[in-house]
């Protein structure tokens, strides 16, 4: 651990994580990088440089990646591993985290999460604002599980899998890798296939 946080990413998932990392209190600064060059600062924190300036920084910052979008959060993480940078856990005061809880670096936990024992959660995750993760259950590397998402006991989640605002996983379900979950949709039985599911129980809307 370094004594300094580089957050790629000044915008709206970003802004949330480095509310987040002061909260922790553990790191002297944290500072941004971002493609705008129009923007010099974003939550009171200067933004120092484009995500293409990361490589220059890793003797000195923990870097996270602040991105929401699984495929960019991904592509920029594995960049920063084969580095060698020094890859950050970030998980809300408010957020609960059972016994025996796994957690892989770079991904974050949002306020109000809640996740349950036994359960494995992969590197580059974003469990969201108020989302409930019950026991055993297992999430891919870069799958995000927005806010207000509820899953049930012994749920898998593939790599890169996007489970939207409110939705819902009963017990003992897989989702597959490289799906969309839509906003409120309702998964009663695995989900085999990548693509976009919507509705209640859902349905596949594209592949
Ligand atoms: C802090 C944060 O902000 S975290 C981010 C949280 N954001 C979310 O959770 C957003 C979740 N995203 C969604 O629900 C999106 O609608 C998606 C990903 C499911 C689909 O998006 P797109 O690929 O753009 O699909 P598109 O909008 O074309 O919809 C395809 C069809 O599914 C329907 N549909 C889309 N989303 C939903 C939904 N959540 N529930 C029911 N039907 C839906 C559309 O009405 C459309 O139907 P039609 O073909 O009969 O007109």
């Amino acid at each position: 651990m370094k004594n300094n946080l580089l957050i790629i990413g000044a915008s709206g998932h970003g802004k949330v994580v480095a509310d987040i990392a002061f909260k922790m209190n553990k790191w002297n600064s944290i500072a941004f990088l971002d493609d705008d060059q129009t923007l010099y600062s974003s939550m009171g924190k200067s933004i120092i440089g484009k995500s293409s300036d990361a490589k220059t920084y890793i003797n000195y910052y923990d870097i996270f990646v602040g991105i929401g979008n699984n495929t960019i959060r991904e592509k920029l993480q594995e960049e920063l591993e084969a580095l060698g940078a020094s890859i950050p856990i970030l998980i809300h005061p408010n957020a609960v985290i059972g016994d025996q809880v796994e957690l892989e670096s770079g991904t974050v936990v949002m306020a109000g999460a809640i996740i349950n024992c036994c359960t494995k959660i992969g590197k580059g995750c974003i469990i969201n604002t108020g989302t409930t993760i019950d026991h055993d259950n297992s999430i891919g590397d870069y799958a995000h599980i927005s806010p207000g998402a509820h899953l049930a006991g012994t749920v898998k989640v593939g790599q890169r899998s996007w489970l939207g605002i409110g939705s819902i996983v009963s017990n003992n379900v897989k989702i597959t890798s490289g799906c969309k979950v839509g906003a409120g949709a309702v998964v009663v039985k695995d989900i085999t296939e990548a693509g976009t599911y919507v509705g209640v129980p859902v349905r596949r809307v594209k592949k």
